[in-house]
Parts: structure tokens; sequence; C-alpha cells
């Protein structure tokens, strides 16, 4: 069993005000594996206390002392990895081979990233007769979602203390230990007492008297529209800094010069990756009409060479993260059924042997038309849908067809052709050809949110400007 009701506030693991226990499950075995408190108003208070004392003094270190703290935190992080892989392949149900590598390497990836722009960046500059001057927003709100739980953790607690910012952090309730382990980290790096706070807790309890507190200065949050529209509303009495990073229903347009069966493919096994829990997951694939019979072939055999099973054995992907989720894919898959996509792999139930977990099979629908629920909807699971186009004009008007705008991809040989398409998407990332860049802008255009984290990005979003006029 793995335990963790207490909060770590202030420096120190403390126990919540009022005791209330609950068990957190791993989807692949449905069995508790511990235990975690949900907290109250009252440990918010608490924290937050914590965080505004520490502002006073950790606002005013240098550059050099948050580098100082930055690298002793990279160097515990090295010394954590496997312990934080394990977790999250215990709570997520992501695979071991998974968790080793892009869960836990995006943030030991983001921490180096921190360090390399804080030494680069400038907190002051003279334009003319004015000095402008970033200074930490102060007291920052974090909430998190649980599908990449250490790379939302990262992407916002290593920019955050890099400019000089307190914390409070509530991760996701369903994949919480990772972040206890992080919390440890930040323990043993030293870091003062207060600057990092960790408490659990379900939204209701924890994260809405975060986004509400008046002593809060910023909330950064990552996770569903929905809760961040509740969220944005319960903070607006306190006019605190909003940041938010939502969900997606990401283009992924197939050129007709692309290596097609290779790219169709690619884009389908991408989208099953982490069991399709992924908010930047290439969900709509657009492949020029004429080429629909192709597509539906390589997506086919790509789908079923994706093997899902046991996260501790070879499988390319686990369960998904609980019985909620896996019930409202199963709702999709068979909406989509129903509205008439064609089902080329994949469809209800779960996979043959694997009864217990929260394991579904690799779907792929073709034939799917803009208007269908299964294009519009965010299905956070490992479900493909394929549409159709006429033209590049059409392909653009499909992609941005949704209320989403979070990522979107583009393959093909033509590059003057993909650069000019990347102008005429609404979305804060463009990957072309699979493109990648840890020092890239990540952040959403319209109900994807409004924040921009990852490398210098993410420093600006908990920066403050001060005009010194007449500093001279
Ligand atoms: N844009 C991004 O960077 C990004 C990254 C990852 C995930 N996501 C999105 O996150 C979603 C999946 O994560 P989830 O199911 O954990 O999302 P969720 O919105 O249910 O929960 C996210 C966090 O918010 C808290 N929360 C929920 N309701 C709240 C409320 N009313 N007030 C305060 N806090 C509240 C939860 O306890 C959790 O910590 C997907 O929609 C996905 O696209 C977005």
């Amino acid at each position: 069993m793995r335990d963790c009701t207490q909060f770590y506030i202030d420096g120190q693991w403390v126990d919540p005000v009022e005791e209330n226990t609950v068990a957190v499950e791993n989807p692949a075995t449905e069995q508790t594996i511990g235990h975690i408190s949900f907290g109250t108003a009252a440990d918010v208070d608490k924290a937050v206390v914590a965080a505004r004392r520490a502002f006073e003094s950790f606002s005013q270190t240098s550059k050099e002392e948050r580098l100082t703290l930055l690298r002793a935190i990279q160097a515990e992080i090295e010394t954590r990895k496997e312990e934080l892989a394990t977790a999250v392949s215990d709570e997520l149900g992501a695979p071991l081979s998974l968790a080793n590598g892009p869960h836990v390497g995006l943030l030991a990836g983001h921490c180096q990233k921190a360090i390399e722009v804080l030494e680069g960046f400038a907190f002051e500059r003279l334009d003319g007769p004015t000095l402008h001057v970033w200074e930490p927003v102060g007291v920052v709100g974090m909430i998190t979602p649980w599908n990449w739980p250490l790379n939302q953790i990262a992407c916002k607690v290593f920019p955050a203390l890099a400019t000089g910012n307190t914390m409070v952090l509530k991760p996701s309730e369903i994949a919480p230990f990772n972040a206890c382990i992080f919390a440890e980290i930040m323990h043993a790096a030293g870091v003062p007492a207060g600057v990092f706070n960790l408490l659990n807790g379900d939204g209701p309890g924890v994260g809405e008297a975060i986004s509400g507190h008046p002593d809060i200065d910023m909330v950064s949050f990552t996770g569903s529209t929905r809760a961040g529209i509740a969220i944005a509303k319960n903070a607006a009495d306190t006019v605190k800094r909003m940041a938010q990073e939502l969900g997606g229903k990401s283009p992924n347009i197939v050129l007709d010069d692309s290596a097609f069966t290779k790219s169709v493919a690619k884009g389908t096994v991408a989208m099953m990756g982490n069991s399709g829990q992924t908010c930047t997951a290439p969900s709509r694939m657009l492949v020029p009409h004429a080429r629909m019979a192709e597509a539906k072939a390589a997506a086919k055999e790509a789908a079923e060479g994706v093997i899902p099973g046991d996260p501790k054995g070879n499988a390319a992907i686990g369960p998904v993260v609980s019985r909620a989720q896996w019930d409202k894919i199963q709702g999709l898959i068979e909406k989509g059924v129903e509205e008439g996509a064609t089902l080329v792999a994949g469809g209800p139930g779960k996979p043959e042997g694997l009864e217990t977990g929260h394991y579904v099979k690799p779907t792929v629908f073709a034939d799917v038309t803009n208007d269908m629920t299964i294009a519009r909807e965010e299905i956070f699971g490992p479900v493909l849908c394929i549409l159709g186009y006429e033209d590049y004009d059409d392909a653009i008007r499909i992609a941005n067809d949704t209320e989403y705008g979070l990522a979107s991809a583009i393959t093909g040989e033509d590059i003057e052709l993909a650069r000019s398409l990347a102008k005429r998407i609404r979305a804060g990332r463009v990957a072309i050809n699979g493109g990648y860049d840890l020092g890239a802008a990540f952040g959403g255009y319209k109900k994807s949110g409004n924040g921009r984290e990852w490398g210098e990005w993410g420093f600006h979003d908990f920066l403050e400007v001060k005009a010194v006029m007449g500093h001279g």
C-alpha cells in the first residue's frame, strides 16, 4: 500500500484539518493501491498563509539562488526516477516503458529547460526613460489533471519557481502519488519552507477553495474545458490572473503527397499512445476523399498492432484511467456506430482476455463527418476518427470547424504547402511532419484555453510587468 494522507505545507508533512481518507485505484487491476486525504478550505488557508509568508523573501531571491535550487531539484529527480515511473504506472495504468520514458522524461526535460531559460532570462529592460521590470505574480494556485501528471506539474512549478513565485499545488485526486513523491523531491532539494505546498482533494473541496481564495494571485489550471470555465467564474470576483490549458480535438491533415500508408499508420499509433488520454492527441485524421479506402486499410492494420495489456508487461497501451472514463468512451463509441461512421477497427466492449481493468479496444472510425458527435467531442480514449476532404481549402475548413484549438498536425512532402496551411490553422500548435520541441509554446486557441506553457513562454505566464518611468 502506498499512503500519502498528509499534506506538504510550510516545509513539513502535516495532518489534514479534518480526517477524510480516500482510496486510490490501480486501473489495470481495479484494486486499491493506497490512500490519500481529501482536504478542505481550511487546509487551503493554511497553505496560502505559508505561501504568502514565503513570498516576502522568495520573490527577492537572485537568479543565481533560484538556479541553484533548480539544479538541486534536477539532481533529486535523477535519484527518484524509478519510483516516479512506478507510481505513474500504478495509478494511471501507463505501461512502464511509457512511464519511464516520456512521463518521467518530460519532468526532467522541463526542469532542464527552466534552467536554460532562466540562465538567459532578462528580468529588466531599459526602454528610453522607462525601466520595465518583470516581477513574480505572487502566490499561485495550481490545479492539474491525471493524464500526463508529472508533465503538468513540471510545466507550472518550474517556471513559477524560476520567476520567484510561491505556490499551492492540488494534483488530480485520481493520480496523486507521483505528486507526493514530487513534494519529497522539492523538500530534499532544499526548497525553502512555504515556497512549494501540496494538498490533495477534489474539485469541489479543494479546487474551488483555491480558485476563489482572496489571497491567491493567480490560478494556473490544466484540465477539462468544463472545469476550466467553472474555475474562471469562481476566480472572477477576486480578479486573479487565470491561465487555462484545456481540452482539444486536434486535426491531423495527411496531404496527398505524403508517404501515405506510413503517415496514416503513424497518426493512428500516435492517437492510441497513453490510451488516447492526451490533450493534444491527433484525434481527427483528415485524408483526401479519394484515398479513404487506402486510409482505412492502413489505419486498421496499425490499430490492430497496438496491443493493450498489463502495464507491467510489454503491452503498447494500458487501460484508461477509471471506470467513469471507460463508460464515457464506450458511450461515444456506440454513438459513432449509431450516427453511421464506419467501424474499421476495435469497437465496443473490452479486448479479449482483458475482463479485469478498464481496457478499451484501439478503435478506428472512418467516413466520419465533422458534424458527428465523435468528431466534435473530446473522447479521451484510444479512438481515432478519419474524415475525408475535397481539397486543401476544405481540409482547413474542417480542421478549424471545432470549438477547440489546442494542437494540429500536417504530414506531407511539400514543405511550402505545409507551411502555408499551418498559417491558416486556428490552433496553438502545428506539428509539421512530427515536429517536436520542448522549447515551443504550448497552449490553446478558442475553448482550449488562454495560457502558454513550456520553455520561455511559461515564464511569462507567471510574471507581472512593472514600468518604472523617469528611471532614466
Ligand atoms: N491543454 C492542456 O495542456 C491539457 C493537458 C492535459 C489535459 N488536458 C485536459 O484535461 C482533461 C482531462 O483531465 P481531468 O479529467 O483530470 O480533468 P478535470 O477538469 O476533471 O480535472 C482537472 C483538475 O481540476 C480539478 N477540478 C475539477 N473540477 C473543479 C472545479 N470545479 N474547481 C476546481 N478544480 C476542479 C480536478 O480535481 C483535477 O485536479 C481533458 O479534457 C484534457 O484535454 C489539457
